[in-house]
């Protein structure tokens, strides 16, 4: 559909140098890049406002130099940065103009094509119930939809916009680009669009164009050109990327300048064992990944509670309790990971650890009551009730997403481990238990410090988890043992 091949160009000085990108019909193209970097440009020089110094742009196979000025309108909608002042003009006017290039002869005649394009504009964009309103009126939001409709309405296959979420809420961003995105499958058309924002242009485009100095960066699917070291070298700021939830979309993240005073360090005597609980409270939130009853997950929290309930806790939602329990202990629920055991708290083991990796505090309290060997578990019909082997690794340091989900491996052998040492057995089946069925494990780190990108059994880290979950696992199944009055082996 378009074929932009070695374009360079500008006003009295060259501002584009040397872009070449090719776009198919049913494709959207993100344009992205830094204030002044030539986006605005690109689109002029596309759409025929500025003459190329160099190169060719190709619409529907045919050279844009060669197209008339209504004939162009008709292959092609552009929605400017800046809009025409429109004064006295109606919503309907306004959008009515988009289709100016398929009225024919002196005395134009409205169709009924035209009408219907004009309406299905301004249902697509929620505008008709301004219709009769004079566009001046309008909120700028309300006003860019008018002027996104007026794109539209000229049912043109290829569609230029200059930030056309400019001014709209969330919602009205997402509601626009998932028509446009809907109405782009259904048509065929293509579409380039200028961006601000990264994030959206990822969720929404097919293609990304990445401009930096008037010349292409990167261009690509999303997920080559949405790279942390390229948009840093680009804007020029330290961000990071991560993937989307739900979507195979990467979305990038700003990271403010780190301040100097928020330094935390987790230390053993800063571990509380109140009543029913362990509890962990700093005062700078830690990186967590857990598989607590409260806020499991990946985020960023800053109390950690271990709460020991009655053997004949049943509750039908337990994640509310907690929230009610943690509430009642006057924390704050949106920031605390809560697990549970049936555990006497006061059996917890807490060790202190360092390295070069920085330092290390590791609680454990097991309940071994209803341990089992999970090569077994198939056998086994209906879960067995509270009896859980709870293990907290607090790391001062900075910990990667990758050391964090090794640390959860590291953790989770060197528990298998202690069972083992321990000869504690899956009283079902006679075989070595290697857990229980309800285990909770808790990583958190400061993020401050040495930094750790690995945390397998080979590096340091790796090597303190291994070492403290077994010496505090082993020590804690020996409480538990030594409660229930059996003897430890
Ligand atoms: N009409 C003009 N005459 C001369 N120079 C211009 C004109 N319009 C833009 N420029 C210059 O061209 C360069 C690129 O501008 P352009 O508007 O294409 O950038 P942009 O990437 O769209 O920026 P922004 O993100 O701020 O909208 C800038 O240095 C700008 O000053």
């Amino acid at each position: 559909m378009l074929h932009v091949e070695n374009v360079s160009g500008g006003y009295t000085f060259p501002i584009l140098k040397d872009v070449s990108f090719h776009l198919a019909p049913g494709q959207i193209l993100g344009v992205l890049g830094p204030n002044g970097s030539g986006k605005s440009t690109l689109l002029k020089l596309v759409s025929g406002i500025l003459k190329p110094e160099a190169g060719t742009v190709t619409i529907a196979g045919k050279e844009l130099a060669s197209y008339r000025a209504k004939q162009l309108a008709k292959v092609m909608a552009v929605l400017p940065q800046l809009h025409p002042q429109a004064f006295g003009m109606t919503v309907k006017e306004v959008v009515a103009l988009g289709r100016y290039p398929h009225q024919s002869g002196l005395f134009s005649s409205w169709s009924n094509e035209d009408e219907a394009a004009v309406v299905e504009a301004m249902r697509t964009t929620q505008v008709t119930r301004y219709a009769e309103q004079e566009i001046t009126s309008l909120s700028g939001g309300e006003q860019q939809r008018v002027f996104v409709a007026q794109a539209l309405a000229q049912k043109a296959p290829l569609l230029l916009l200059d930030e056309p979420t400019n001014h709209l809420d969330i919602a009205h961003q997402k509601q626009l680009l998932d028509t446009l995105r809907g109405y782009v499958q259904a048509e065929g058309i293509a579409v380039v669009s200028v961006f601000h924002d990264i994030n959206l242009a990822s969720l929404y485009c097919d293609q990304l164009l990445l401009l930096q100095d008037g010349k292409v960066y990167a261009c690509g699917e999303p997920h080559e050109v949405i790279e942390k070291a390229k948009l840093e070298h680009v804007y020029e700021t330290l961000l990071e990327v991560a993937p989307h939830p739900v979507e195979p979309k990467p979305q990038m993240t700003l990271l403010p300048k780190e301040s100097a005073d928020t330094a935390t360090t987790i230390r053993k005597e800063d571990i509380q064992i109140e009543d029913n609980t362990v509890v962990y409270h700093s005062e700078r939130p830690l990186r967590v990944v857990s598989s607590a009853v409260l806020n499991p997950g990946f985020g960023w929290y800053r109390t950690l509670i271990n709460r020991q309930v009655d053997p004949t806790y049943g509750h039908s939602d337990v994640t509310s309790e907690m929230k009610d329990f943690v509430r009642s202990r006057g924390w704050v629920s949106t920031e605390t990971v809560a697990q549970m055991t049936a555990v006497d708290v006061h059996q917890a083991v807490i060790e202190e650890y360092s390295g070069d990796y920085g330092s290390l505090l590791i609680m454990v309290t097991a309940g071994i009551g209803n341990a089992m060997d999970v090569s077994r578990a198939h056998e086994v019909r209906s879960l067995p009730s509270i009896g859980t082997i709870n293990t907290w690794i607090l790391i001062n340091g900075h910990v990667s997403d990758e050391a964090f989900i090794e640390a959860m491996m590291t953790a989770t052998e060197a528990k298998t481990k202690a069972l083992a040492e321990e000869h504690v057995l899956d009283n079902r089946t006679g075989t070595l238990a290697t857990g229980t069925p309800t285990d909770s494990l808790v990583i958190a780190a400061t993020q401050r410090g040495p930094f750790s990108p690995y945390g397998g059994p080979v590096t340091e880290l790796g090597k303190a988890i291994g070492r403290a979950v077994v010496s505090c696992t082993r020590q804690a199944i020996r409480q538990y043992q030594q409660a229930h009055g059996e003897e430890s082996s």
